[in-house]
């Protein structure tokens, strides 16, 4: 993590993205999944913004709305996704396909549904430089060796020639992470890239996603469960539940002074803070209620250990929490805090948000 570049690039910038209330929906027979639900943030260049929340929370929606990958019963139903100045929800298919795989680039979970099984790996990277960046013959291998050794893969010249299945679990994820970077993307989406890595891969894979980053000046976008991975990558984090953003914050702010009781009872579900060896955020009771109506209450109420009567009735707004300039948001009724909780109730109720006034 590098908060002061972060607040640097933060400061004199534009956002490379920046999403704008989105909402996504998905409309099944028995009911309207609000999947994402009213989502804004920003991410520069150079700079890797988190997005954690237990499972369910709209996470991977978020990643595949702004992908434009979302199929029926799924639509986008609101909102902007301004990438480099333009709004990627008024894009055609056409110029879709050339943005995805191009300036912005995605690296999943299973690093397997990324690469097919039945073309050397050398094969699949130079396509995508061929697709994306017009290179072939000599010129597309050299290159491709080259990305292969960026992403630490030794032997590269050998390795080229052979077959996903013949790679490690590791390897394949940096074959992938190889591939995204053939089209020289400006934005690089990771969904869980980790999870599926034991621990000391998963230390190096985030380690080469920061020096990569570094060097080319990377806007990363990183999802996943884990705040000990957050705490490692991101410079600035949501969290998510239930389809919102419910707090956001520069990561050392986050860690040190969470707001929202949520993040609160995350931070103290902690694989060695908190009890088990279970790396899932497993400490906070219940789980995570599946946002099928419109939000007239706060969604993380039934779990919240401070919830009072209004948290049923009025739908809290994101209020800026942070210390002096610091840009920190919370939804939640407790804030602001330096007022009492009845004229704090009145502003989030008045729909009185604060997003964007600082
Ligand atoms: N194709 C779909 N049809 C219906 N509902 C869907 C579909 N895809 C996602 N959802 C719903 O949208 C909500 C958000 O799902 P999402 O996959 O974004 O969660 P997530 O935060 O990525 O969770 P995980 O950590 O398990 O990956 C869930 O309630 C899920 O059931
Ligand atoms: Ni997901």
């Amino acid at each position: 993590m590098s908060t002061d570049q972060s607040t640097k690039t933060r400061a004199d910038a534009e956002p490379i993205l920046s999403v704008e209330n989105l909402r996504t929906a998905f409309y099944t027979d028995k009911e309207v999944i609000r999947a994402v639900d009213g989502v804004s943030f920003d991410i520069y260049r150079g700079e890797t913004v988190g997005i954690v929340g237990e499972s369910g929370s709209g996470k991977s929606v978020t990643a595949r709305s702004i992908m434009r990958l979302i199929d029926s019963p799924g639509r986008i139903e609101n909102g902007r996704i301004m990438f480099d100045g333009e709004d990627l929800i008024e894009k055609s298919p056409k110029q879709m396909r050339s943005i995805r795989g191009g300036s912005i680039a995605m690296v999943f979970q299973d690093p397997l549904t990324s690469l097919n099984p039945v073309y050397t790996v050398g094969n699949q990277i130079k396509e995508a430089l061929r697709l994306h960046r017009g290179l072939s013959g000599s010129k597309a291998t050299q290159e491709a060796i080259e990305l292969l050794e960026a992403v630490g893969i030794p032997d590269a010249n050998r390795r080229l020639r052979e077959y996903p299945h013949q790679f490690s679990g590791g390897m394949r994820q940096r074959a992938v992470i190889a591939m995204a970077l053939a089209c020289d993307p400006e934005l690089l989406i990771c969904d869980e890239p980790t999870t599926a890595l034991d621990v000391t891969i998963q230390a190096q894979i985030l380690e080469l996603l920061e020096e990569l980053q570094e060097e080319r000046d990377l806007a990363i976008m990183f999802i996943t469960h884990d705040m000990g991975v957050i705490a490692e990558i991101a410079d600035r984090v949501n969290v998510m539940y239930a389809g919102e953003i419910i707090e956001n914050a520069p990561v050392v702010e986050l860690f040190e002074s969470p707001k929202h009781p949520y993040t609160q009872g995350l931070l103290n579900s902690i694989p060695g803070q908190g009890l088990g060896e279970d790396d899932r955020l497993s400490t906070i009771e219940g789980d995570v209620p599946t946002p099928n109506e419109d939000p007239t209450y706060c969604r993380f109420a039934p779990r919240c250990p401070k919830a009072f009567d209004q948290c049923d009735v009025v739908h809290p707004k994101p209020m800026s929490v942070g210390s002096d300039d610091t840009e920190h948001l919370a939804a939640c009724l407790l804030y602001p805090e330096d007022i009492s909780t009845d004229e704090a109730v009145a502003i989030h109720r008045d729909g009185n948000t604060q997003r964007g006034d600082n």
